[in-house]
């Protein structure tokens, strides 16, 4: 399977993450796709290319002008209103409250984002652009024949709503790389985010369509991040019902139970007849991960992959989560293994 990696991913350096009352160490750290594409070159998974520059037309047909404009200029704005840290919201609109876009630069950081745990500083633009070119690289080897591609991302994306950064995502790359799918004529796609997390913003983008079907597996919301979507009785709404299924599961779930809901969404693809898969992989809901709570084992995303291979789809994998960083790169490379042995 080839890869396709952008070293600019490392542009995205923050220093804090809010966490606990304290700003700590980012858990999205630079180590984490060194650490996977170490192991895609020591498994020989195959060709590692650098992306293609694609411009912002594809973003803008998943995220506003506005929200885009607003990245772009964020870092600067912040720096030229004095402030002395990193660019991190702190107000939002609560209940009651009006959704307005204000003029100050506080107000626009809680305008479009939906958490704090997400620090912005310099580079962070260009990063999530790079993130974005490499998973729309991988969208063109898929749309070009290969069967599969791995978008080795960095920063993740499936928290980013069309107007909303957070969950340490800003550009949502698995929703820009289905959107180019059905821009390429591509009738159906299917969306499977495996990540521990909800993909809330993959969810919140085509709530409404019927053409793009949104499946996700995850930790229950009311327990974890994104706490406020993710339930599921959440299937969709008017064209697009239906065409959101959401699956929670409990603390210390085993890949023996989680699987069972993969089976579920496997079946719902199948009956879904997809011309694509986009497959959101995050490997945070490994047993040891720092910040999630299911149990699964490095062998548990062999099978993972194997069982990915089955639905016999041209695939595009976006890395999103994991945060075990020792693990990861076996954890991540293992489920394209697995892909590729029973493809
Ligand atoms: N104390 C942990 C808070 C985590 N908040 C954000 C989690 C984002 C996961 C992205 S896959
Ligand atoms: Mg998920
Ligand atoms: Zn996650």
């Amino acid at each position: 399977m080839k890869t396709v990696f952008s070293p600019l991913h490392s542009r995205r350096h923050v220093k804090t993450e809010l966490d606990g009352g304290l700003l700590i160490e980012p858990h999205e750290k630079p180590s984490r796709a060194e650490t996977i594409l170490a192991r895609v070159k020591d498994q020989a998974l195959g060709e590692v290319l650098e992306p293609e520059e694609f411009g912002l037309e594809p973003v803008r047909r998943v995220h506003t002008a506005d929200y885009v404009a607003f990245l772009e200029t964020c870092w600067q704005d912040w720096q030229a209103a004095g402030k002395p840290g990193e660019a991190i919201p702190a107000v939002w609109a609560g209940r009651g409250m009006r959704h307005r876009l204000p003029k100050d630069i506080d107000g626009r950081l809680g305008y479009y984002s939906f958490a704090a745990e997400t620090s912005i500083s310099d580079g962070t633009w260009e990063a999530a652009r790079a993130s974005a070119n490499v998973a729309l690289t991988a969208q063109k080897l898929v749309a070009g024949g290969e069967r599969a591609a791995f978008a080795l991302c960095r920063p993740p994306g499936h928290h980013a709503h069309a107007d909303l950064f957070g969950g340490y995502c800003f550009f949502n790359n698995a929703a820009i790389v289905a959107q180019a799918f059905r821009d390429q004529g591509y009738g159906r796609v299917a969306v499977l985010d495996v990540d521990f997390h909800h993909g809330n913003g993959t969810q919140a983008i085509f709530y409404q369509c019927s053409d793009v079907l949104t499946l996700s597996l995850h930790g229950d919301p009311d327990l974890v991040f994104p706490h406020f979507l993710g339930f599921e009785d959440e299937t969709g709404e008017g064209d697009g019902e239906g065409y959101n299924l959401n699956i929670v599961y409990p603390p210390n779930t085993p890949y023996s139970v989680w699987s069972q809901g993969l089976e579920t969404a496997c079946e719902r693809i199948a009956a879904f007849q997809p011309d694509a898969l986009v497959l959101a992989l995050g490997v945070d809901t490994f047993e040891d991960d720092p910040i999630s709570f299911f149990k699964l084992t490095s062998s548990d995303y062999l099978t993972l992959g194997e069982r990915l291979a089955r639905l016999g789809l041209p695939t595009v994998f976006t890395m999103e989560g994991g945060y075990d960083v020792d693990a990861i790169g076996v954890n991540a490379v293992n489920v394209m293994q697995g892909f590729d042995r029973a493809a």
